[in-house]
């Protein structure tokens, strides 16, 4: 079936899928496209409204990536973000340049005129914003509709075409009404349509599925988690019983899941096998410190134990529960830089004998579990806190050996368990324990101690790509302290970790 689609430009932001999904959101369907398009392949998708998304460029350098001129003489409703904005200013005359004050974070956005971009919306409002260069010059037949303290310009528009730029990000969940000014684009100037729900993404992608696969069988790396079992179920319902899905105990599990994810498995009644290839893996990582290295053997190792199993089920597609994170993260997509290597993205090795089979690789966790929702994926599954697919090994900072394992295992297990009982365990997004590689000093029954040092982690969040650390409450941390202290042997301190992300990250590697 044929949409109509908003379409994306994409400039390099980290943002442009959360664009993209803030429009399916809204119930439009959204399409994300080089910035370099053809405008005679936009004409023939015949798009509702254009997005021109931000980026990390500033547009009076030289090799700036800039949209082909013709794109703003199509009478098609544009709305520039950051870059965006910027793009259009520069190349309709006015000017762009680096500002003196640079604006990062909160602002305050003060409306100046009415527009139909501002329906129901308050006269002011909090914007987030993340820009170095400013509008110093509005191009010929544009104006300001509103302003911030650093920026004059916040919001502009030509005053007869349906052109428009916010300096701000409307994207971000920071920005409040900003979902509501994206839909007053789609909806009082784009004059869009409703076209586009979950149900159709399931029915879409089940399509997809089996027109990729054809009459071939596929191996599912299936790790319990939400990712893969919404992965594993979608697929399931395409291809039947041509998929078959492997979990793998890599010896870097929790305690206890290795035998809790069978079980569960048993009742989803997929076809199901677990491979302990523990000792492999283990042997594998003796010796290295390196978040990065640790990250690739794993993900080798990973496609290693895939392709065992493949050859033995006739399988010629791997299928994995890749999520869009992942792939930005790893560098994944034009114009991002790495900021970890995710197991499933860049650490996979460069040759393999698998074709990869991703379908939410465009979707956000929260996304993943309205869709397993829709599935009947049971809530045990959709509700458990995202687990990495390396595992312990990379909350166990430096080199991972097996009594560091066991020590980690006993302190996550308190925390974790402290939380379901004390019924915080939905409330926060992830939460876990990293062992740290420094010693300290502690006095337990009058004796000196000089032992490990455990750091809890607990962060909100709705998609992983911001975070904030969990304001848990000090008599909870107070109580698991003292069980970790008194039950694991090893330890004799522990830390909360209250850093947000940016600029940290959830995990510590
Ligand atoms: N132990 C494992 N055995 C097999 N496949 C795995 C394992 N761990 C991870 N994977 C694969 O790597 C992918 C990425 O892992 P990731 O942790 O992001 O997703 P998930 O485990 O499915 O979901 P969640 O994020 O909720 O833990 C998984 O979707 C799965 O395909
Ligand atoms: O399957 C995975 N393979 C990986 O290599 C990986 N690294 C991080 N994560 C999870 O991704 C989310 C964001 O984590 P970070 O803020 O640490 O990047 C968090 O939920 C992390 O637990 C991973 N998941
Ligand atoms: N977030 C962005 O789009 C940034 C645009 C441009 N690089 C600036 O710093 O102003
Ligand atoms: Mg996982």
């Amino acid at each position: 079936m044929s949409r109509r689609p908003v379409l994306v430009f994409n400039f390099g932001s980290q943002y442009v899928q959360l664009i993209a999904r803030r429009i399916r959101e809204l119930g439009v369907y959204s399409q994300i496209v080089p910035y370099y398009i053809d405008p005679q392949e936009v004409e023939r998708l015949n798009p509702y409204g254009i997005i021109f998304s931000g980026g990390p460029a500033s547009v009076y350098q030289e090799g700036a990536p800039l949209p082909h001129p013709k794109i703003l003489d199509l009478g098609v409703p544009i709305l520039g973000i950051c870059y965006g904005l910027q793009t259009i200013v520069h190349m309709l005359g006015g000017k762009v340049e680096r500002a003196q004050k640079q604006e990062y974070g909160r602002a305050t956005l003060r409306v100046l005129k009415e527009d139909p971009l501002f329906k129901g919306l308050p006269k002011e409002f909090e914007v987030w914003m993340s820009h170095a260069d400013k509008v110093s010059v509005l191009p010929e037949g544009f104006v300001a509709l509103a302003s911030s303290e650093n920026s004059p310009y916040a919001v502009i528009r030509h005053s007869e075409r349906p052109i428009y730029g916010v300096q701000f990000h409307p994207e971000v969940t920071h920005t409040s009404y900003g979902k509501e000014l994206l839909g007053n684009f789609l909806f009082e100037v784009c004059k869009a349509q409703v076209n586009w729900q979950m149900p159709d993404f399931i029915q879409h992608k089940v399509e997809e599925i089996r027109q990729t696969v054809g009459n071939s069988k596929v191996v599912c790396a299936l790790s319990g988690g939400v990712d893969s079992t919404v992965a594993a179920v979608l697929t399931y319902k395409a291809i039947g019983d041509r998929l078959f899905c492997i979990f793998v105990d890599h010896g870097l599990l929790r305690k206890g899941e290795s035998q809790e994810v069978e079980e569960s498995f048993k009742k989803l009644s997929l076809p199901f096998k677990k491979v302990d290839a523990s000792e492999y893996f283990l042997e594998r990582l003796k010796g290295v410190e390196n978040p990065e290295q640790k990250r690739k053997i794993i993900g080798h190792t990973f496609i290693e134990v895939f392709e065992r199993e493949a050859k033995e089920f006739g399988a010629e597609y791997l299928l994995q529960g890749t999520l869009y994170p992942d792939v930005v993260e790893s560098a994944g997509i034009e114009g991002a830089k790495v900021i970890k290597t995710h197991h499933n993205v860049g650490g996979l090795p460069e040759r393999m004998n698998l074709k990869l089979l991703e379908p939410l690789r465009e979707l956000f966790k929260d996304e993943v579990r309205k869709v397993g929702e829709l599935l009947g994926v049971p809530e045990n599954i959709l509700k458990r806190h995202p687990f990495p697919g390396p595992g312990l090994a990379i909350r166990i900072l430096g080199e991972v050996k097996k009594e560091d394992l066991e020590i980690l295992r006993e302190a996550d297990y308190i925390f974790i368990e402290e939380l379901k009982r004390w019924g915080l365990y939905d409330k926060v997004w992830q939460a876990f324990a990293v062992l740290l590689p420094v010693k300290s000093v502690g006095v337990m029954g009058d004796v000196r101690t000089y032992e490990r040092v455990v750091g809890l982690r607990a962060v909100d969040s709705t998609d992983g790509m911001t975070a904030d650390w969990s304001r848990l409450p000090y008599e909870f941390l107070d109580h698991v302290m003292r069980r970790i202290i008194n039950e694991v042997k090893g330890i004799n301190r522990v830390v909360y970790d209250i850093s947000s992300k940016p600029p940290a990250t959830i995990e510590w590697e």
